[in-house]
């Protein structure tokens, strides 16, 4: 997208925003309550029109999205196969595949989605998404209600599944912990974007500290250390928009 504006409901959130998705890249996106974040997602999405600039997409572009809760009415339970199924059926060894790469046992298909775990919900949403063979994975603050561990396990996965897949990952997040340790570049939004690159930049960028301080070093290290290796993907050049996912 380049110089993009949004205003939804006809109120400016997002102004003069320019991004570049490349293939198998992870990014993330931080920012303060209302910063935009949201929008941004939805923009890609294609839910939300932009008021001024330009959004291109890769012709054919695959998108998955991983909310950030399911509201579940408990009147109309629901298994996990079901679930799956919607909108469109898949054959059941497409679904033993999503599960298993979102680190479920086949057997949790027979359960009703009440009786899971937040954990275990959230790894169906992401089984979900991954049911479209992405091109593009958006997750939006995938492990509220995770503790750290859980939240670096499931930033692992999506590592490994990049890994596996080759597909761009897209996460919105106003969690500053492990989130950023987990991404090849981090974005720091308040309505523009105000920094970027590494998350070893962002944290310690002036326009980063300003907002939220200086607290994530520690989160970095934890990341680091726990996840043993570091990756050095490339970052996309000036034309990625002319490759990119996005
Ligand atoms: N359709 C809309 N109509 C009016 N205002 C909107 C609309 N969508 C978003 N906003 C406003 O835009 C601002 C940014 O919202 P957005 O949800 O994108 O922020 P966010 O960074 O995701 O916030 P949070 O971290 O709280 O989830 C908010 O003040 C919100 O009220």
């Amino acid at each position: 997208m380049d110089h993009v504006r949004a205003a939804p409901g006809g109120r400016q959130v997002l102004h003069d925003v320019s991004l570049a998705l490349a293939p198998g890249e992870i990014v993330t996106v931080v920012g303060p309550n209302g910063s935009g974040k949201t929008t941004l997602m939805r923009l890609i999405l294609g839910a939300v029109a932009p008021a001024g600039g330009s959004l291109r997409r890769k012709p054919g572009l695959r998108i998955g999205y991983v909310p950030q809760r399911l509201a579940l009415d408990a009147a109309l339970p629901m298994t996990v196969a079901r679930f799956l199924s919607l909108p469109r059926r898949h054959c059941a060894s497409a679904r033993a595949v999503a599960l298993a790469e979102a680190g479920l046992p086949a057997d949790i298909a027979a359960r009703p989605l009440q009786a899971l775990s937040g954990g275990q919900l959230q790894r169906v949403l992401l089984a979900r998404a991954l049911m479209s063979a992405p091109d593009l994975l958006i997750l939006d603050e995938p492990t509220t209600g995770l503790d750290q561990p859980g939240a670096a396990a499931f930033y692992r996965r999506i590592e490994a599944l990049r890994d596996a897949r080759g597909c761009a990952v897209l996460m919105v997040s106003h969690d500053l912990h492990v989130v950023m340790a987990a991404s090849d570049r981090v974005i720091c939004l308040n309505g523009h974007v105000c920094c970027e690159g590494t998350p070893e930049t962002v944290a310690s960028a002036p326009e980063y500290r300003a907002l939220f301080g200086t607290g994530t070093q520690g989160a970095l290290a934890l990341y680091r250390h726990e996840h043993g290796h570091r990756h050095d993907h490339p970052h996309p050049l000036p034309d990625a928009r002319d490759r990119g996912a996005a």
